[in-house]
């Protein structure tokens, strides 16, 4: 019999007990950001706990980090932390514990309707990283920016690729996407033109939330990998592929990939995905001593994007894919990235790449399933499209199946507006 809350929870909600995602809300307009876990249809107000001295364990009885606009401090705290403020709270939330069940005043101050409050990027992002982890979306990428010979360049298969991606342009879900303007060209021999891109598409995505992090000259050893990883976002890698097809050669992905990069609000923890480990096919080649893990993990989480198209109300899936379709896992990204002694810091944000499994209907990008426009994605109601237009809103989820429960990340969505 899986734990429940006093609180009422959907048997189809995202947020039950068992999940407990990390956010950060305003609950007026003119109020301070605050940290909250959700729960059902609820957020609950970390600050108003930690007032009412809620947290009395020895890792958060002496720290204001539910007293910040954002859950970097509470993530520089490590693991030890977050196990205590996770138990802490499916305590305080359970069915058969009084002490927030039975105090009526206490109970409406922290326990909020999610659909009255805002909710905001929950953590400040210093730097921002994007993998190329999907061999399929690696391969596909390759035949049609490169040709069918040699799609997949040797070093992928011994270095998780990644490029450094903006972390200015980063939103939270919900937040309108400006179709960029750049340079395009109709081939690389041929000169470039100027305007909105017409090739705007999204990559379906995840991203790990950086918890401690590493001091500058010591990189993180494969091992301990998983400790420096607090939870996981759904991440849309909006990219405009004309941009990018003209401007990537020799330096990788730029202006194409840097004009709006959208999150989910709620990062669900490793702990709360613990269930739902998968463990990847061995990697052949076998990857150097510092990337080979004991155990490597993935975790079963099914994804599915859909998009609504401009004017219409109903929403049509356009791919089903999951999360354990990667060939690196996340830990590998992080120890690769720190391998060269480079810091990460609380906050920092490590997109996986774009999630493509093997089927033709679970492709992570327009790009894929359209084969760069040549094959238009029929949607409901005799609508089709290549790429995006203005209008169109796109909607990620994502959710493992539990045992009488389901572990979820929400959403994570964007509308296209036109170029100015
Ligand atoms: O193959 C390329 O040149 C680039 C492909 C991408 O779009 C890069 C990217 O953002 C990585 C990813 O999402 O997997
Ligand atoms: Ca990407
Ligand atoms: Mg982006």
């Amino acid at each position: 019999m899986p734990i429940t809350s006093f609180v009422e929870v959907q048997p189809d909600s995202h947020f039950p007990i068992q999940n407990l995602p990390f956010g950060v809300f305003k609950p007026q307009p003119e109020s301070e950001p605050r940290p909250a876990v959700a729960i059902g249809e609820f957020v609950v107000d970390l600050s108003v706990l930690a007032d009412a001295g809620l947290f009395g364990g020895p890792y958060l009885r002496n720290t204001d980090c539910f007293h910040q606009p954002n859950l970097n401090k509470f993530l520089g705290l490590g693991r030890p932390a977050w196990k205590e403020a996770r138990a802490t709270l499916q305590k305080l939330l359970s069915a058969d514990e009084s002490t927030l069940r039975d105090n009526a005043s206490l109970k409406q101050k922290a326990l909020l309707p999610s659909s009255k409050v805002q909710l905001l990027l929950p953590i400040a992002i210093g730097d921002y990283t994007d993998f190329f982890a999907s061999q399929h979306h690696a391969r596909n990428c390759g035949v049609m920016f490169r040709g069918p010979e040699n799609p997949i360049n040797l070093n992928w298969f011994h270095i998780p690729i990644a490029y450094h991606g903006r972390a200015s342009s980063i939103v939270v879900s919900g937040t309108d996407v400006i179709r960029p303007r750049g340079q395009a060209s109709q081939s690389p021999k041929s000169p470039p033109y100027f305007g909105p891109s017409n090739k705007l598409d999204f990559e379906l995505e995840m991203a790990a939330v950086v918890g401690p992090g590493n001091e500058l000259g010591k990189p993180i050893d494969i091992s301990e990998a998983a400790d420096h990883i607090f939870g996981l976002v759904l991440m849309n890698d909006w990219s405009a592929r004309d941009i990018q097809a003209w401007e990537y050669v020799p330096l990788g992905p730029f202006l194409g990939k840097s004009f709006s990069t959208t999150i989910s609000p709620w990062i669900v923890t490793l702990d709360a995905l613990e269930p739902f480990i998968s463990h990847p096919a061995e990697q052949i080649p076998p990857p150097f001593p510092y990337l080979t893990e004991k155990e490597p993990k993935h975790y079963d989480i099914s994804l599915q994007v859909s998009i609504v198209p401009s004017g219409e109300q109903h929403e049509s899936v356009v791919t089903r894919s999951n999360f354990k379709h990667l060939y690196w896992t996340i830990t590998q990204q992080l120890a690769h990235h720190t391998v060269n002694g480079c810091n990460l810091r609380p906050g920092d944000l490590l997109g996986t790449g774009t999630i493509s499994g093997p089927e033709a209907d679970s492709l992570g990008c327009l790009l894929e399933l359209t084969w760069n426009g040549q094959k238009p994605l029929s949607l409901d109601g005799n609508i089709s499209r290549t790429f995006l237009l203005d209008g169109d809103e796109v909607i990620f989820t994502g959710c493992c199946k539990g045992d009488g429960y389901i572990i979820g990340f929400g959403k994570c969505s964007g509308k296209i507006l036109p170029s100015p």
